[in-house]
């Protein structure tokens, strides 16, 4: 089995004494080498989870191991970078603290693929030139785990599929693990191998993506043969006349005569199990044997 970067166990944090739960009951492990999509619709608990993971926060209840943190880079939404330093004064900060790891020529090949002056104050960039110079220095790091939290929210479309593409290079090259959210699937989908569904604080599906989709059917049939549905795992149902479409987790054979089964998408199965708030959670078996955190 491979080694794991991040391992929760019955993870639940609340932001402030009064405040309600942010995260509750989360127990999930992450492999190494994965990259891994966190998604969930606003409010989810994604950013909450990361800056657990980045040890910025801590658990209120639970445990939550991850690789060691001077192994780990951070990019969270709003972007910490000193506003009165250059790009190059920013990236010589990387060097500094960083000696051991730091690479200077991933960064700047970041930073230049961009077209930006080594010499411009961070004060005076775009948002999304902001999550440029972020992105490079996370990658200068040479982290073990990179956590990303929405890194794509504000860049356009070409600087998203040249900076997603840089990143995936860089996780394929060095074995980099990523996790990084987002509430627009498709932002992330084709680049991510995992995916974390986190629902109302709830991780509601956990798993490699191949594995999640191959776990589910869609199947359509007719209402009068609903009954039969009671042998899976229902996500969703829903009728249409007397026809009845149904989202499942089957556990065992489908009755092919009755049922016409169709492969899911993966947006299908997202949006299914969030308008679907009971339906049971779905964590592949990988996802949740402890081996313990690479030291
Ligand atoms: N600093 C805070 N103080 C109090 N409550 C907070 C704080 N930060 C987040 N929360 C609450 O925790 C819950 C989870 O928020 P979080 O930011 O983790 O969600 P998210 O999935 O990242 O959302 P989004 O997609 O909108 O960024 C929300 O109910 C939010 O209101």
């Amino acid at each position: 089995m491979t080694e794991t970067v991040i391992e929760a166990e019955g993870l639940g944090l609340r932001h402030g004494r009064r405040g309600g739960w942010a995260l509750r009951d989360c127990t999930f492990r992450l492999p190494e080498g994965r990259v891994c999509a966190v998604v969930g619709p606003n409010g989810a608990g994604k950013s909450s989870l990361l800056a657990l993971a980045a040890g910025l926060l801590l658990p209120t209840e639970g445990t939550l191991r991850t690789a060691p943190r001077e192994t780990l880079a951070y990019v969270g939404q709003d972007k910490p970078l000193y506003p009165q330093l250059t790009i190059g004064e920013t990236l010589r900060m990387g060097r500094e603290l960083n000696p051991e790891r730091w690479d200077a020529t991933t960064a700047q090949r970041i930073v230049e693929a961009g077209g930006l002056d080594p010499r411009t104050k961070v004060r005076t960039l775009s948002g999304g030139q902001r999550t440029r110079v972020a992105l490079a220095l996370a990658l200068g790091k040479r982290p073990v785990l990179m956590l990303l939290d929405e890194p794509m929210a504000d860049l356009d479309p070409l600087a998203r599929l040249e900076l997603m593409g840089a990143l995936m290079a860089d996780a394929a090259e060095n074995g980099t693990s990523v996790v990084m959210s987002s509430h627009i699937l498709t932002e992330l989908e084709g680049a991510c191998d995992h995916l974390l569904l986190v629902d109302r604080g709830r991780i509601r599906l956990c798993g490699p993506i191949d594995e999640v989709g191959a776990a589910h059917r869609l199947l359509t049939g007719p209402v009068a043969a609903a009954t039969q549905l009671a042998a899976h795992t229902v996500v969703e149902s829903r009728t249409t006349g007397r026809q009845l479409t149904a989202l499942v987790r089957p556990t065992g054979p489908v009755d092919s005569r009755v049922w016409q089964p169709e492969n899911p998408t993966l947006e299908e199965i997202l949006l299914a199990h969030l308008r679907s708030p009971d339906a049971p959670s779905f964590t592949t078996g990988d996802s949740l044997t402890t081996t313990g955190v690479r030291a």
